[in-house]
C-alpha cells in the first residue's frame, strides 16, 4: 500500500485539530494471546518528523501499520483527519524475480503513478537514474529510494517510513535524513519513521517514542532532554552522551500492566 487516503469515515476518537493528521487513544492491538501494543497514546501533527524506536518485536510497525490505517483490527481510538492522503514505506519488500519490471513501471502501476506527481517524486527522492534500471537489480538502498519516490506520488499528507535506513551505510543514512527533512518542508506533511539508528534519530526528529513491549515507555523532543534511565537500559551504553537524552512520561501506572507485564 502506497498511496492510501483515509479518514472519510467519520468516527468516534480523540479530537484532531487542524493540524493533527492522525491521533490515537488507548490503542491496543492483540496478537494470538498477546498484546502487541497496549493503551499506546499518540499523535502526528502536520510538518512534524515522530521517530519510533525500540528493541525487535517491540510493536513499531503495528503501530506504524495502524496510524496508516493499514490495521484496524485494533481496540481504542485512531482518528484521522478527512481525505488524509498516507504514503507508506513498508519494512519489507520482496521483488517477484519472475516478473521483471523497470522502476518506471514499478512506479506508474502506483495508484497516482500516471497523474501524480511525478517529476517532484521522481526528483525529491532521486530516483531519475533508476527509472530504466530493473526492480530486481536494484540495491537495497536503491530499492528503498524507488519506494520512498512511490510513495511521494500521491503528494501525502502523512509519510511512513519504516526502517528507511536499514541497509544504509553512515553517508546514506546522513542523506536519508537530509532528504526526510527536506521532504517534511516542501510537503509539509507529517513524517512518521521507525529507525534502530539513535544518533540519526536524536539529530533528525522533533519527537521520538520509545516503545518497550507494545507500551510507550519514554516519548519526547531529543534536543531538551537528557539521559534517561529507562532508556539507557534499554539500549545500552554504546551511545554517545548527545543521543540519550529526552524527557518521557509512562503511558501506564507501575501497577497497570498488560498481561505480559
Ligand atoms: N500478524 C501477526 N501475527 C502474530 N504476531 C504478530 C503479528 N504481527 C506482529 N506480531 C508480533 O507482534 C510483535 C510486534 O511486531 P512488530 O513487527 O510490530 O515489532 P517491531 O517493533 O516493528 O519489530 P522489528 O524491530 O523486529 O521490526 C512481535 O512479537 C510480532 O511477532
Amino acid at each position: 500500500m502506497f498511496g492510501l487516503t483515509v479518514g472519510r469515515r467519520a468516527s468516534a476518537g480523540p479530537a484532531v485539530d487542524d493540524d493533527t493528521l492522525v491521533a490515537a487513544q488507548r490503542l491496543t492491538v492483540t496478537r494470538g494471546q498477546q498484546p502487541v501494543l497496549c493503551n499506546v497514546d499518540v499523535a502526528v501533527k502536520a510538518g512534524q518528523v515522530v521517530t519510533l524506536v525500540g528493541p525487535n518485536g517491540s510493536g513499531k510497525s503495528t503501530l506504524v501499520q495502524v496510524l496508516t490505517g493499514l490495521i484496524r483490527d485494533h481496540q481504542g481510538q485512531v482518528r484521522h483527519r478527512d481525505g488524509l492522503r498516507v504514503g507508506y514505506v513498508p519494512q519489507h519488500f520482496r521483488i517477484d524475480r519472475n516478473l521483471p519490471i523497470t522502476a518506471r513501471r514499478f512506479m506508474k502501476l502506483a495508484p497516482r503513478g500516471r497523474h501524480g506527481n511525478w517529476d517532484s517524486a521522481v526528483a525529491d527522492a532521486g530516483v531519475a537514474h533508476l527509472l530504466e534500471r530493473p526492480m530486481q537489480g536494484l540495491s537495497g538502498g536503491e530499492l528503498r529510494r524507488v519506494l520512498l519516490a512511490r510513495a511521494l506520488l500521491s503528494r501525502p499528507h502523512l509519510l511512513a517510513l519504516d526502517e528507511p535506513a536499514a541497509g544504509l551505510d553512515q553517508r546514506g543514512q546522513g542523506e536519508l535524513y537530509r532528504l526526510i527533512r527536506h521532504i517534511r518542508e516542501r510537503y509539509g506533511c507529517g513524517v512518521l519513521v521507525v529507525s534502530h539508528d539513535l544518533n540519526l534519530v536524536m539529530a533528525a526528529t522533533d519527537q521520538v517514542l520509545c516503545l518497550s513491549e507494545g507500551h510507550i515507555l519514554c516519548r519526547g523532543a531529543p534536543e531538551s532532554v537528557r539521559a534517561h534511565p529507562e532508556y539507557l537500559a534499554l539500549f545500552g551504553s554504546h551511545l554517545g552522551p548527545e543521543t540519550a537524552v529526552f524527557p518521557h512520561a509512562h503511558d501506564h501506572e507501575p501497577g497497570e500492566h498488560c498481561s505480559h507485564g
